[in-house]
């Protein structure tokens, strides 16, 4: 591959759980170009990215905790692609590391969750006004989005809905961006659910969960052994049909994040949900 034809990647969260895959997914597609890894934690500072995440040889890739000059360094190259900004890393710093890499015209590809619907605003405001792509996907895998789509087809039978989803103990967010973006499209559909039937007390706080849009319930569950899982369960007079996604390894997420890297250069705003690229 030729650099003018290579995408530069800059990876934020690069010792995290999801950006060690995501450093051995870019290094193994032969049309991407790992330039950066970001990540603030004091004792990776200055490994390789590419051992760090398992590869047997070294990626000459240090892991750095400068953002912007990196994002700097990647807009002046000149000849290869836009570059492109892979961000796993935590709610209280995703918004400035979009922003940031949109003003240096890097293409931002989001999987941090946490994002509240002003902060998704402002975003896609910002990136319209740059004519910059920038996709925002609570869930990259494919397994999800085909629940989704199941729970869309669900809903248009059935009046009760809940969600559970189920996240291993260091999750910093709930309900899982991943829950919201469910409740929001079934909310979409243009009714609502769960009309009560008796007055409900709440005898320990949330027992109930958490309320959405359109009366629809979120359950957050955080064990460790758990890594991400989510149920959707309609219920209606003489049956129960539930929908149930698991995830067991993170490479789950990869061929998503990977599409998402090739796709954003071809958007000139922001662009929220994997169903929405496919
Ligand atoms: N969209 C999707 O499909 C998926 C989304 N996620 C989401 O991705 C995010 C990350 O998940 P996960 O990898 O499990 O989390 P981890 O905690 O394992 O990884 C996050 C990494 O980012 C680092 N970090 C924190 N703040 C910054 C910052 N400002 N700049 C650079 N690096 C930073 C952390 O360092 P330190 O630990 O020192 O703070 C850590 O190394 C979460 O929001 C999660 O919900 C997860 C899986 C799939
Ligand atoms: O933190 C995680 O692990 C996950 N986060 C995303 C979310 O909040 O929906 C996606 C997936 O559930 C894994």
């Amino acid at each position: 591959m030729s650099n003018q034809t290579s995408i530069p990647v800059i990876v934020n969260g690069a010792a995290g759980k999801m950006g060690r895959e995501v450093i051995k997914a870019v290094a193994a597609a032969s049309d991407l170009t790992l330039m950066g890894a970001i990540d603030t934690t004091p004792e990776h500072q200055g490994k390789d990215a590419g051992e760090l995440a398992g590869l047997s040889e070294p990626l000459e890739v240090p892991i750095t905790n400068q953002l912007e000059p990196m994002l700097a360094y990647v807009a002046g190259e000149r000849q290869m692609q836009p570059g492109v900004l892979v961000d796993f890393t935590h709610p209280d710093a995703v918004y400035n590391n979009i922003r940031s890499a949109i003003a240096y015209g890097i293409r931002p590809v989001v999987g941090t969750t946490g994002l509240s619907p002003a902060q998704l605003e402002e975003l896609a405001d910002f990136a319209e006004k740059a004519s910059t792509g920038c996709l925002v996907i609570p869930n990259f895998s494919i397994g999800m989005v085909l629940l989704q789509e199941a729970a869309l087809r669900a809903s248009q039978y059935f009046d009760h809905v809940e969600i559970i989803e189920l996240h291993h103990n260091q999750k910093a967010d709930a309900p899982s961006g991943t829950a919201i973006q469910t409740a929001q499209l079934l909310a979409e559909m243009g009714k609502t659910f769960n009309t009560a039937i008796v007055e409900e007390t709440e005898k320990i706080p949330g027992a109930r969960g958490s309320l959405a849009d359109e009366g629809i319930r979120i359950h957050s569950i955080r064990l460790p052994g758990l890594i991400a899982h989510q149920e959707v369960i309609f219920g209606a007079a003489g049956q129960i049909y539930t929908l149930r996604h698991d995830t067991s390894d993170r490479a789950c997420y990869m061929p998503g994040v990977i599409l998402a890297i090739r796709k954003v250069n071809q958007l000139k705003s922001l662009v929220y949900g994997l169903e929405k690229i496919l």
